[in-house]
């Protein structure tokens, strides 16, 4: 006796099959790919579980890994039938009334919009079952598990409700019935059908019988000798695994014997999902072990910072029957990643050289990926190091250039590299921290991305050149020593020393509870004052960042006290050290109001009521 139970979709999994019913509707085929594709994951689920097992140990073990398509024209039905590890009624009740992944609404709401602008994305993002309700009127689910309990039936019209009932007799695997809506005949016809296999599941592991004739070549195309592969076959090959139209930016194929036998086709894909605003993806690389897949979208093949590459590594090297949590502390697969990941990075260094421009798209696409590498990942910074690039003062606006080309241009006497962070180019070369660059003639690399200073910090040196923050305190450019003839040059009177250490002394004094100290700059040429960095370690970035975090959490920014270094050559300086004795209330305000700017100028945080009332009143005395 068999009862049906009625279920509600989760509300997510509502709109997202309102999307998918009446908004993708333009590219239907992809439900066929889609259904393919989870035919064969739930195959080779069952191939490696077999493997660990022993296939004559489970449910239906001898029956061949396939995936076998029926059609029926008048009765206007498609049937996806799969030998694979089948759904107990508990994962049908959950894979298949919810969504796997992040089931938000902000996640509906850009599937929606990638929907309306490009459909061939809706795959990555696991919409995957649900597009059968794109041509399905009905969709029925029969399925029985691996481990051999009762196998169950699952039907919905994809409306709001579905329902679940036993369904015996069932062989392992599972079979995906779709009963076509009116317009989708097509489905049902055979040339159709195998017209999409051929287009997108070209590349299957197991084979695709479809009305009993075998119509997919089951092939492992990464183990082919390369000059033997075609690029449109490459190109074929990562449109399938990538679940994309569009054709891979760059695609790296490489294979060694010794020490280990390792066959890698990894593939750079065209866009960033992350940096378009999907969220964090899933790692896109898939480990093979003999052509039989052992982990897939694997979190342990590869750093974590790789994610954004799609592919796949095979090692004969690694036990065929390891498990996933093995992996994670397996040697070997730790080799395997390192190998794969430096020879990456060879290869990006490579095409850097052979390509600049081209590598250039690809350091505005996933750049962001490389500097993550670096602050999370000791092993590889020496060659991120080479990979990383910046605009600079004397490079081209909009045209990063990388430190190597940097170094190149040092000052006889320059020993270290210098960078500073601002919002942006025109903001950084009106600020006070260039001056002296100017001067000099030192090249100094702008920071704009606030991760930049973090990455330049993780990174320390560069070719044994340390990077150093140009708002450290002490900063010693080469060739310094020379400011005060060159002050003399300038024709501007510079207070006289002993002027100047009064009011050195008396700016500590009213601003002991702003600053640490406070100093004659050796580096300012226009600007009043400037804020440096006492300890050297944090820019004043990295701080703002920090400080940040913390506001965000309701907690209160701390900023650590910094030095103000003064300019004598200054006018406003210079009227300031007459000021004190003048009229030391208007004096103080006046030297808070530097301060304040000071700080803004490196985008740290002043506290803007206080700053605007008192801005007011200096105005005030100004104009009255
Ligand atoms: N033929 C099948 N055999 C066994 N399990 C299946 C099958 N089809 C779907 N499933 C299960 O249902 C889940 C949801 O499938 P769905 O296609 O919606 O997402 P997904 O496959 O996880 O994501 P994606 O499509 O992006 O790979 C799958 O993760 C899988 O566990």
């Amino acid at each position: 006796m068999t009862t049906a139970t009625t279920h509600e979709f989760q509300a997510e999994t509502k709109k997202l099959l309102d999307i998918v019913i009446n908004s993708l509707y333009t590219e239907r085929d992809v439900f066929i790919r889609e259904l393919i594709s989870n035919a064969a994951d739930a195959l080779e689920k069952f191939r490696h579980e077999s493997l660990m097992h022993g296939e004559e140990e489970l449910f239906d073990g001898h029956m061949p890994l396939e995936i076998t398509i029926d059609l029926d024209e008048k009765k206007k039905l498609l049937t996806i039938t799969d030998t694979g590890i089948g759904m107990t009624k508990d994962e049908l009740l959950a894979n298949l009334g919810t969504i796997a992944h992040s089931g938000s609404n902000t996640f509906l709401t850009q599937l929606a919009e990638a929907a309306r602008k490009d459909v061939s994305l809706i795959g990555q993002f696991g919409v995957g079952f649900y597009s059968a309700f794109m041509a399905g009127a009905t969709v029925r689910v029969r399925s029985r598990s691996w481990d051999g309990s009762e196998g169950h039936e699952w039907v919905s019209d994809g409306t709001g409700t579905f329902t679940v009932s036993e369904c015996p007799g069932l062989h392992r695997g599972t079979k995906v019935i779709v009963e076509l809506k009116e317009g989708c005949e097509d489905y049902a016809k055979k040339w159709k059908v195998e017209s999409i296999i051929k287009q997108y599941s070209a590349f299957v592991p197991f084979a695709i019988k479809l009305e009993g004739e075998t119509v997919n070549t089951v092939q492992a195309l990464w183990t082919r000798n390369r000059s033997e592969i075609k690029d449109e076959e490459y190109a074929e090959f990562y449109k399938f695994i990538a679940n994309v139209s569009e054709e891979p930016m760059y695609r790296l194929h490489f294979s060694t014997d010794a020490p280990l036998a390792i066959n890698a086709l990894i593939f750079v894909p065209k866009d960033n999902l992350e940096i378009m605003g999907f969220g964090k993806i899933d790692p896109g690389v898939n480990l093979y072990c003999q052509r039989i897949l052992i982990d897939q979208h694997s979190e342990t093949i590869l750093p974590e910072w790789l994610r954004f590459l799609k592919g796949v590594i095979d090692s004969e090297d690694l036990p065929l029957n390891i498990s996933r949590q093995a992996l994670q502390d397996n040697a070997l697969v730790a080799k395997i990643r390192r190998v794969i990941s430096k020879r990456f990075l060879k290869f990006l260094e490579e095409e850097a050289k052979k390509d600049e421009t081209g590598y250039l798209e690809f350091w505005k696409t996933f750049g962001i990926y490389l500097k993550e590498g670096i602050t999370s990942d000791f092993e590889y910074r020496t060659e991120l190091g080479k990979l990383l690039r910046f605009e600079t003062s004397k490079s081209a606006d909009g045209t990063p250039v990388s430190l190597s080309d940097y170094l190149l241009r040092l000052q006889p006497d320059q020993q270290e590299i210098y960078y500073i962070n601002g919002p942006n180019r025109a903001a950084i070369e009106s600020g006070p921290y260039i001056e002296m660059f100017r001067k000099k003639d030192v090249e100094l690399i702008y920071t704009i991305e606030p991760i930049d200073d973090f990455v330049l910090s993780y990174l320390g040196e560069f070719e044994g050149k340390k990077l150093v923050s140009a708002d450290k305190a002490d900063l010693k450019l080469g060739g310094e020593d020379k400011p005060v003839e060159e002050k003399k040059e300038q024709a501007e009177p510079v207070l006289d020393d002993q002027v100047a250490a009064d009011l050195v002394g008396w700016l500590k004094e009213k601003l002991k509870e702003q600053v640490a100290d406070v100093s004659i700059s050796k580096r300012l040429v226009d600007s009043p004052a400037v804020i440096v960095n006492p300890d050297g370690f944090m820019t004043s970035s990295m701080e703002r960042i920090m400080a940040a975090g913390r506001f965000e959490k309701g907690l209160k920014p701390e900023i650590g006290k910094k030095n103000l270094e003064i300019n004598p050559g200054n006018p406003l300086i210079r009227r300031l050290s007459e000021l004190i004795t003048e009229d030391e209330p208007f004096a103080v305000e006046i030297a808070r109001q530097i301060y304040d700017n000071a700080m803004i100028q490196a985008g740290l945080l002043v506290d803007p009521l206080e700053m605007v009332a008192r801005n007011y009143r200096i105005l005030n005395r100004v104009v009255g």
